[in-house]
């Protein structure tokens, strides 16, 4: 499936993963988790806001209690690329100390947000920190980051849709889809 967005210049969605294969990876992860946790009473902290879809699916999967958190963080602005810049813009309120702590990403592109998610909670002397993840892109890494829950490894293209944004949009789509401007951008774009 591929859409087409009015928008300038045009950008093409078209369709990597289909609900079926995303329910799939979730389960397969959750199941991990659950094993891995059993008996740990796991504080689970999605990473806001392009984790929250992925996180209400993953948790109700569980088959283990858990208590639920979020941690603030902004770096992409309006664009496609980090800026480098990883500001925390909200704190979990939960207690860290002692605790085993599950980080929820969307996406780990660059890794530079995780990086400093992975600082955050170190400072707070947390029994274990893990990070699970929907999508990989290894292609982009710029430091080195454990995943210890990766749902799908993906290509080097900016994705959209079950949470994940571009400028905000798209967050609602329920599968996941690449998004890349159209083969005739140049042309539509000096259209007029
Ligand atoms: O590996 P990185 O290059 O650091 O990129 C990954 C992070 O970037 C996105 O968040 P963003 O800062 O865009 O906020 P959002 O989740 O609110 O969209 C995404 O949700 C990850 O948290
Ligand atoms: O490919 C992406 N899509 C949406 N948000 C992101 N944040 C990092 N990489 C991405």
């Amino acid at each position: 499936m591929t859409i087409i967005l009015a928008v300038k210049p045009p950008f093409e969605l078209k369709r990597l993963y289909s609900r079926e294969e995303i329910s799939e990876v979730v389960r397969r992860l959750s199941a991990q988790i659950s094993r891995d946790f059993a008996g740990k009473d796991p504080l689970v902290v999605g990473v806001l806001k392009g984790s929250v879809i992925f996180l209400s699916d993953l948790v109700r999967e569980l088959s283990i209690p858990t208590e639920i958190d979020f941690i603030g963080t902004s770096s992409y602005g309006n664009g496609t690329t980090s800026t480098g810049q990883i500001k925390i813009t909200a704190e979990p309120t939960a207690r860290l100390a002692g605790r085993h702590i599950l980080i929820i990403e969307d996406i780990v592109d660059t890794g530079l947000c995780i990086e400093a998610i992975m600082k955050y909670f170190s400072k707070h002397k947390p029994a274990s920190i893990s990070i699970c993840a929907l999508m990989d892109k290894p292609a982009r890494h710029q430091v080195r980051v454990k995943i210890a829950y990766s749902g799908f490894t993906i290509p080097d293209k900016f994705v959209v849709g079950y949470g994940l944004d571009f400028s905000q949009h798209y967050r609602h789509l329920p599968e996941i889809f690449t998004m890349e401007e159209a083969p005739d951008a140049g042309q539509l774009a000096s259209d007029d």
